[in-house]
Protein backbone atom coordinates (compact mmCIF):
# COMPACT_ATOMS: atom_id res chain seq x y z
CA UNK A 1 0.00 0.00 0.00
CA UNK A 2 1.91 3.15 -1.03
CA UNK A 3 1.98 6.42 1.48
CA UNK A 4 -2.17 6.90 1.74
CA UNK A 5 -3.95 10.18 2.26
CA UNK A 6 -6.15 8.07 4.81
CA UNK A 7 -4.40 8.75 7.65
CA UNK A 8 -6.54 5.52 9.54
CA UNK A 9 -4.83 3.50 7.02
CA UNK A 10 -1.08 3.76 9.31
CA UNK A 11 -2.90 1.73 12.02
CA UNK A 12 -2.82 -2.03 11.64
CA UNK A 13 -5.18 -3.55 14.32
CA UNK A 14 -4.05 -7.11 14.98
CA UNK A 15 -7.51 -9.27 15.54
CA UNK A 16 -5.99 -11.80 18.17
CA UNK A 17 -8.73 -13.13 19.10
CA UNK A 18 -10.60 -16.81 19.90
CA UNK A 19 -12.88 -16.80 17.22
CA UNK A 20 -14.59 -15.19 14.14
CA UNK A 21 -17.61 -14.15 16.14
CA UNK A 22 -15.00 -12.03 18.73
CA UNK A 23 -13.54 -10.43 15.80
CA UNK A 24 -16.68 -9.73 13.74
CA UNK A 25 -18.29 -8.06 17.24
CA UNK A 26 -15.06 -5.93 17.64
CA UNK A 27 -14.56 -4.96 13.81
CA UNK A 28 -17.93 -3.91 14.28
CA UNK A 29 -17.23 -1.54 17.50
CA UNK A 30 -14.57 0.10 15.64
CA UNK A 31 -16.55 0.68 12.41
CA UNK A 32 -14.99 3.26 10.35
CA UNK A 33 -12.14 4.05 12.94
CA UNK A 34 -9.95 1.64 11.18
CA UNK A 35 -8.82 0.09 8.05
CA UNK A 36 -6.74 -2.20 8.35
CA UNK A 37 -6.78 -5.48 10.32
CA UNK A 38 -3.95 -8.30 11.06
CA UNK A 39 -5.31 -12.00 11.12
CA UNK A 40 -2.85 -13.98 13.05
CA UNK A 41 -2.20 -18.02 14.55
CA UNK A 42 -4.95 -17.19 16.76
CA UNK A 43 -7.95 -16.34 14.47
CA UNK A 44 -6.05 -18.13 11.57
CA UNK A 45 -6.65 -21.63 12.99
CA UNK A 46 -10.23 -20.59 14.19
CA UNK A 47 -11.81 -19.71 10.94
CA UNK A 48 -9.92 -16.57 10.53
CA UNK A 49 -8.95 -17.01 6.70
CA UNK A 50 -12.79 -17.31 5.50
CA UNK A 51 -12.74 -14.07 7.81
CA UNK A 52 -10.10 -12.31 5.80
CA UNK A 53 -11.61 -13.12 2.70
CA UNK A 54 -14.47 -11.86 3.90
CA UNK A 55 -13.47 -8.19 5.31
CA UNK A 56 -11.34 -7.86 2.03
CA UNK A 57 -14.09 -8.05 0.52
CA UNK A 58 -16.01 -5.90 2.71
CA UNK A 59 -13.54 -2.93 1.78
CA UNK A 60 -11.42 -3.49 4.53
CA UNK A 61 -7.95 -3.72 3.96
CA UNK A 62 -6.71 -7.47 5.21
CA UNK A 63 -3.37 -8.52 6.30
CA UNK A 64 -2.14 -11.95 7.07
CA UNK A 65 0.56 -12.39 9.55
CA UNK A 66 1.29 -15.84 9.03
CA UNK A 67 4.99 -15.95 9.36
CA UNK A 68 5.67 -18.41 6.54
CA UNK A 69 9.48 -19.64 6.73
CA UNK A 70 9.82 -23.87 5.28
CA UNK A 71 11.53 -24.84 2.06
CA UNK A 72 11.13 -22.71 -0.81
CA UNK A 73 8.36 -25.07 -2.75
CA UNK A 74 6.22 -24.84 0.41
CA UNK A 75 6.46 -21.26 1.02
CA UNK A 76 5.90 -20.37 -2.71
CA UNK A 77 2.96 -22.84 -2.90
CA UNK A 78 1.60 -21.08 0.53
CA UNK A 79 2.12 -17.92 -1.05
CA UNK A 80 0.24 -18.51 -4.08
CA UNK A 81 -3.33 -20.29 -2.13
CA UNK A 82 -2.65 -16.95 0.46
CA UNK A 83 -2.64 -14.66 -2.33
CA UNK A 84 -6.34 -16.06 -3.53
CA UNK A 85 -7.56 -14.02 0.06
CA UNK A 86 -7.37 -10.85 -1.08
CA UNK A 87 -5.36 -9.70 1.62
CA UNK A 88 -2.94 -6.71 1.25
CA UNK A 89 -0.33 -8.06 3.26
CA UNK A 90 1.36 -11.23 4.04
CA UNK A 91 4.41 -11.74 6.42
CA UNK A 92 7.44 -14.22 6.04
CA UNK A 93 10.40 -14.49 8.08
CA UNK A 94 13.42 -13.02 6.15
CA UNK A 95 15.77 -15.57 5.37
CA UNK A 96 16.73 -15.49 1.69
CA UNK A 97 15.32 -18.24 0.74
CA UNK A 98 12.17 -17.58 2.05
CA UNK A 99 11.95 -14.48 0.82
CA UNK A 100 12.50 -14.92 -2.72
CA UNK A 101 10.04 -18.15 -2.74
CA UNK A 102 7.41 -15.83 -1.29
CA UNK A 103 8.12 -13.47 -4.48
CA UNK A 104 7.72 -16.37 -6.86
CA UNK A 105 4.58 -17.60 -5.01
CA UNK A 106 2.91 -13.81 -4.91
CA UNK A 107 0.12 -12.76 -6.82
CA UNK A 108 -0.68 -9.02 -7.97
CA UNK A 109 -1.69 -6.86 -5.61
CA UNK A 110 -0.51 -8.97 -2.69
CA UNK A 111 2.71 -6.94 -0.82
CA UNK A 112 5.32 -9.87 1.32
CA UNK A 113 6.23 -8.03 4.41
CA UNK A 114 9.72 -9.78 5.77
CA UNK A 115 9.69 -10.28 9.83
CA UNK A 116 13.43 -9.31 10.56
CA UNK A 117 13.39 -10.12 14.26
CA UNK A 118 10.37 -10.41 16.52
CA UNK A 119 9.70 -7.28 18.98
CA UNK A 120 9.87 -9.62 21.63
CA UNK A 121 13.32 -10.30 21.74
CA UNK A 122 15.83 -8.18 22.76
CA UNK A 123 19.93 -8.97 22.48
CA UNK A 124 19.73 -11.69 25.38
CA UNK A 125 16.58 -13.52 23.30
CA UNK A 126 18.96 -13.18 19.87
CA UNK A 127 21.73 -14.88 21.69
CA UNK A 128 19.86 -17.21 23.05
CA UNK A 129 18.46 -18.25 19.97
CA UNK A 130 22.02 -18.83 18.57
CA UNK A 131 22.44 -15.25 16.96
CA UNK A 132 26.29 -13.83 17.84
CA UNK A 133 25.03 -10.28 16.29
CA UNK A 134 23.05 -7.84 18.79
CA UNK A 135 19.12 -6.99 17.75
CA UNK A 136 19.69 -4.08 15.66
CA UNK A 137 22.59 -5.03 14.02
CA UNK A 138 20.62 -8.78 12.75
CA UNK A 139 17.78 -5.98 11.37
CA UNK A 140 19.60 -3.81 9.82
CA UNK A 141 21.74 -6.92 7.63
CA UNK A 142 18.05 -8.53 7.66
CA UNK A 143 16.53 -5.40 5.97
CA UNK A 144 19.61 -5.17 3.09
CA UNK A 145 18.97 -8.63 2.20
CA UNK A 146 15.04 -8.22 2.02
CA UNK A 147 15.57 -4.87 0.44
CA UNK A 148 18.55 -6.48 -2.28
CA UNK A 149 15.15 -9.63 -2.94
CA UNK A 150 12.79 -7.08 -3.88
CA UNK A 151 10.36 -7.37 -0.94
CA UNK A 152 7.88 -4.92 -0.39
CA UNK A 153 8.24 -4.23 3.18
CA UNK A 154 9.67 -4.88 6.48
CA UNK A 155 8.54 -5.67 9.60
CA UNK A 156 10.68 -4.33 12.81
CA UNK A 157 10.82 -2.61 15.99
CA UNK A 158 10.14 1.46 15.33
CA UNK A 159 13.20 1.92 17.26
CA UNK A 160 14.97 0.28 13.92
CA UNK A 161 13.07 2.39 11.32
CA UNK A 162 15.99 5.00 11.08
CA UNK A 163 18.47 2.00 9.94
CA UNK A 164 15.92 0.09 8.33
CA UNK A 165 15.00 2.93 5.78
CA UNK A 166 18.35 3.81 4.86
CA UNK A 167 18.72 -0.29 3.68
CA UNK A 168 15.06 -0.21 2.18
CA UNK A 169 15.09 3.30 0.33
CA UNK A 170 11.24 5.70 0.74
CA UNK A 171 9.92 3.22 -1.36
CA UNK A 172 9.51 0.12 1.03
CA UNK A 173 7.15 0.10 3.87
CA UNK A 174 8.44 -0.04 7.65
CA UNK A 175 5.51 -2.06 9.79
CA UNK A 176 5.94 -2.23 13.22
CA UNK A 177 4.63 -3.86 16.13
CA UNK A 178 5.44 -3.48 19.51
CA UNK A 179 3.27 -0.15 19.54
CA UNK A 180 2.01 1.22 22.86
CA UNK A 181 -0.09 3.89 23.75
CA UNK A 182 1.58 6.34 27.01
CA UNK A 183 0.73 4.02 30.21
CA UNK A 184 -0.63 0.81 28.29
CA UNK A 185 1.23 -2.74 29.60
CA UNK A 186 3.93 -3.92 27.45
CA UNK A 187 3.28 -7.52 28.08
CA UNK A 188 5.62 -9.50 26.29
CA UNK A 189 6.92 -6.91 23.64
CA UNK A 190 10.32 -5.90 24.98
CA UNK A 191 11.56 -3.23 21.81
CA UNK A 192 7.98 -0.87 22.40
CA UNK A 193 7.67 2.53 21.78
CA UNK A 194 4.31 5.03 21.16
CA UNK A 195 2.72 5.43 18.33
CA UNK A 196 3.54 9.10 17.80
CA UNK A 197 7.06 8.15 18.62
CA UNK A 198 7.24 5.53 15.68
CA UNK A 199 5.96 8.02 13.25
CA UNK A 200 7.84 10.33 14.27
CA UNK A 201 11.03 7.69 13.68
CA UNK A 202 9.29 7.30 9.94
CA UNK A 203 7.18 4.05 9.97
CA UNK A 204 4.63 3.07 7.48
CA UNK A 205 2.10 1.80 9.61
CA UNK A 206 1.72 0.33 13.19
CA UNK A 207 0.16 -2.82 14.31
CA UNK A 208 -1.55 -2.69 17.51
CA UNK A 209 -3.36 -5.53 19.08
CA UNK A 210 -3.71 -5.85 23.10
CA UNK A 211 -4.16 -2.05 23.95
CA UNK A 212 -7.62 -2.04 21.36
CA UNK A 213 -8.53 -5.89 21.57
CA UNK A 214 -8.71 -5.21 25.40
CA UNK A 215 -10.34 -2.07 25.73
CA UNK A 216 -13.29 -0.63 27.44
CA UNK A 217 -13.68 1.32 23.84
CA UNK A 218 -11.52 0.03 21.34
CA UNK A 219 -12.80 2.53 18.53
CA UNK A 220 -11.83 5.15 21.09
CA UNK A 221 -8.52 3.55 21.40
CA UNK A 222 -8.35 3.19 17.85
CA UNK A 223 -9.27 6.68 16.84
CA UNK A 224 -6.54 7.92 19.49
CA UNK A 225 -4.16 6.21 18.49
CA UNK A 226 -4.67 7.55 14.71
CA UNK A 227 -4.75 10.93 16.00
CA UNK A 228 -1.37 10.71 17.56
CA UNK A 229 0.44 9.68 14.86
CA UNK A 230 -1.28 12.77 12.66
CA UNK A 231 0.52 14.97 15.23
CA UNK A 232 3.36 13.16 15.06
O1 LIG B 1 7.92 -8.76 15.44
C1 LIG B 1 6.69 -8.93 15.54
C2 LIG B 1 5.91 -9.45 14.51
C3 LIG B 1 4.56 -9.57 14.69
N1 LIG B 1 3.97 -9.22 15.84
C4 LIG B 1 2.50 -9.37 15.95
O2 LIG B 1 1.92 -8.07 16.16
C5 LIG B 1 0.87 -8.16 17.11
C6 LIG B 1 1.18 -7.29 18.28
O3 LIG B 1 0.18 -7.42 19.25
P1 LIG B 1 0.18 -6.61 20.61
O4 LIG B 1 -0.99 -7.18 21.35
O5 LIG B 1 -0.02 -5.15 20.24
O6 LIG B 1 1.47 -6.85 21.31
C7 LIG B 1 0.70 -9.63 17.47
O7 LIG B 1 -0.32 -10.15 16.64
C8 LIG B 1 2.03 -10.25 17.09
O8 LIG B 1 1.89 -11.59 16.66
C9 LIG B 1 4.73 -8.71 16.86
O9 LIG B 1 4.22 -8.38 17.95
N2 LIG B 1 6.07 -8.56 16.68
Amino acid sequence: MPESADPRDRLIVALDLPDVAAAERLVARIGDAATVYKIGYRLAYAGGLDFAARLAKSGKKTFLDLKLHDIGNTVEEGVRSASALGATFLTVHAYPQTMRAALRGRGSGLKILAVTVLTSYDDADAAEAGYALPVAELVARRAEQAAAIGIDGIVCAAAEAGAVRERIGPAGLIVTPGIRPAGAEAGDQKRVMTPGQARAAGIDHVVVGRPITGADDPRAVAQGIVAEMEDA
